[in-house]
């Protein structure tokens, strides 16, 4: 595999709600596992621009290429299968561990392997926390039950909103590091929204710095981030 082949092409992405370009013509690039870091103050729609690179909010101008290929072209399912998603704040169902990782393959009636589910846990550090109810975790564990069920997909990129910012310093540190170990072993490309630069210095190949909706710097976090 090519290590500099392009994964991800965000091509003049713009959303406009109420009039206002919350995302204004944004275009980037992301190589095959890469890490890139959307860094931006408060409000300046890194998470509203996430949401738009695997159509869970439509862009109103402007498109993705993965793989080269419009996303436009692929059908929603497919896309969210190949483009997974960790909200800022996940929300889980009431019900165990296990039940929130496989709701994805269960809720699309598709066969759930036990080992994988295993696997999965226990590369997030929560083997054994299967049958735990949801409801007894801490906000960690939240976090790392959220990731498994999103990486149970098998996504080829993932997409990731301020994973650590409800976490104390020790939970965080502990999520960057299953985070990063889950994203070398799988080959994964992804994309992470963080207000903190020092996690974007720890985490990212490369940053972008998103401002009142435009993105104005991309490169190496020791360009980017002076
Ligand atoms: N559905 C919506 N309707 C109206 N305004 C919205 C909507 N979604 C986002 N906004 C506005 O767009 C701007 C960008 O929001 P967004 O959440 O994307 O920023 P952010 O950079 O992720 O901020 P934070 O770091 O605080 O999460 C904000 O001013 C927000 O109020």
């Amino acid at each position: 595999m090519n290590q500099m082949s392009i994964k991800f092409e965000a091509q003049s992405l713009s959303r406009v709600i109420d009039g206002h370009r919350i995302v204004d013509s944004v275009s980037f690039r992301v190589h095959e596992r890469e890490v890139l870091a959307i860094l931006g103050p408060s409000g300046a729609g890194k998470s509203t621009l996430l949401r738009l690179l695997n159509r869970l909010d439509e862009p109103n101008e402007g498109t993705v290429y993965l793989d080269g290929r419009d996303y436009r072209e692929l059908p929603p399912r497919e896309l969210r299968h190949r483009v997974g998603y960790v909200p800022q704040t996940p929300a889980l169902r009431d019900g165990t561990v296990f039940d929130n990782v496989t709701i994805g393959p269960r809720l699309r009636e598709e066969p759930v392997s036990e080992d994988r589910v295993e696997e999965l846990l226990a590369r997030m550090d929560l083997a054994e926390y299967g049958r735990r109810d949801v409801a007894e975790l801490s906000g960690g564990e939240t976090q790392r039950v959220a990731i498994a069920r999103t990486l149970i997909t098998d996504p080829e990129i993932l997409l990731l909103d301020e994973p650590t910012s409800s976490l104390d310093t020790t939970s965080e540190s502990r999520v960057e590091t299953l985070l990063t170990k889950s994203i070398h072993e799988s080959g994964l490309t992804a994309i992470l929204v963080t207000h903190d630069t020092t996690q974007a210095r720890r985490l990212a190949d490369r940053v972008a710095q998103l401002e009142a909706g435009q993105l104005i710097s991309i490169g190496s976090v020791s360009e980017v981030i002076s």
